[in-house]
């Protein structure tokens, strides 16, 4: 068997084009446009290029942008200061603190900072205890992508078994929450995990997310199953991989995602999602 690709491009783009219909149809009905604060602290190069394309698709489906780019010098008062300010700005829906800060910054306490209506990124507590509630608001924009993917391809959740290797905040522990909303059986792998490949080769649907390139054989991976890759691993040659072997993979699942062009896409477009719900949150108070 040969695996269908699962094409994040594709899929985001509609995700862009239903967020764009429902910002016109606010303009239309004399409502504002969704505003989204992006922060950027310091020079990382790849968060330049991710935080230059979330302010580029922002504009592009009609948001108003706030754009705050900050030193590496920048402090944490600073910050939190900023925060404050956008929290009581009544145009800013949505705050994005783009990560990883720089090392002498406490990424944390500024998350909490953030009012949990305005948590685009779905980081605060309140956010995830209401995804873990079975209640979500605003979800963790990499999982509510791949869960986006996932039903593109029609999954048959219940009664599927699950497996999401590597148990981050930002996209294990999330996942296995939105899984399990889903009504998946969920395992969840780390790496104390003894015995990967015995879990890998029973997992209906598996969302590799350790950041370790390669990790996952292809010749562990279940005849006919779904395969999601959230590594973005940059090999010393340049090229980008995930954590799946993706070719031995590819011969052995009925469905994948590449590297790039797979789960990296939705990450952004869920994040116009979110910020137009919010948005929407807030016109209703
Ligand atoms: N505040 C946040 N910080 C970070 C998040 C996040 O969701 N919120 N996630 C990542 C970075 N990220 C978005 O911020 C992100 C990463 C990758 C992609 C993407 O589209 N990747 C492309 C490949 C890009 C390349 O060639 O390097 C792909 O997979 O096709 C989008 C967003 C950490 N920080
Ligand atoms: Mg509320």
């Amino acid at each position: 068997m040969t695996a269908k690709l699962i094409d994040g491009r594709q899929v985001s783009a509609t995700v862009r084009e239903e967020v764009s219909a429902r910002v016109k149809k606010r303009l239309q009905d004399g409502k504002r446009a969704p505003g989204l604060a992006v922060v950027l602290v310091g020079e990382d190069p790849a968060s330049q290029i991710y935080v230059r394309n979330k302010r580029r698709d922002c504009e592009s489906v009609g948001f108003a942008s706030f754009q705050y780019d900050l030193g590496a010098d920048a402090t944490q008062v600073q910050l939190e200061s900023l925060i404050d300010d956008l929290n009581d700005n009544p145009e800013v829906d949505g705050i994005l603190i783009q990560l990883p800060l720089p090392p002498h910054l406490d990424a944390d306490p500024l998350l909490l900072r953030i009012h949990p209506d305005k948590d685009v990124d779905g980081f605060h507590p309140y956010n995830l205890g209401r995804l873990c509630q079975r209640k979500p608001e605003l979800r963790p924009c990499t999982p509510a992508g791949i869960i986006r993917l996932l039903d593109s391809i029609g999954t048959n959740y219940k009664g599927a078994h699950a497996l999401v290797v590597g148990a981050s905040n930002i996209v294990g522990r999330p996942m296995a929450l939105e899984l399990l909303l889903k009504g998946a059986t969920i395992t969840v792998a780390h790496r104390f995990t003894q015995d990967l490949a015995g879990y890998v080769a029973q997992a209906d649907i598996l969302v590799a997310a350790a950041g370790k390139p390669g990790l996952i054989k292809g010749e562990w991976v279940k005849p006919g199953s779904t395969v999601i890759d959230v590594g973005m691993n940059r090999l010393d040659s340049g090229k980008l991989c995930g954590d799946v072997e993706f070719d031995a993979a590819r011969e052995r699942a009925a469905w994948i995602t590449p590297v790039p062009g797979g789960v990296g896409p939705m990450t952004i477009a869920t994040l116009l999602q979110n910020a137009l719900e919010a948005c929407e949150r807030r016109d209703i108070g």
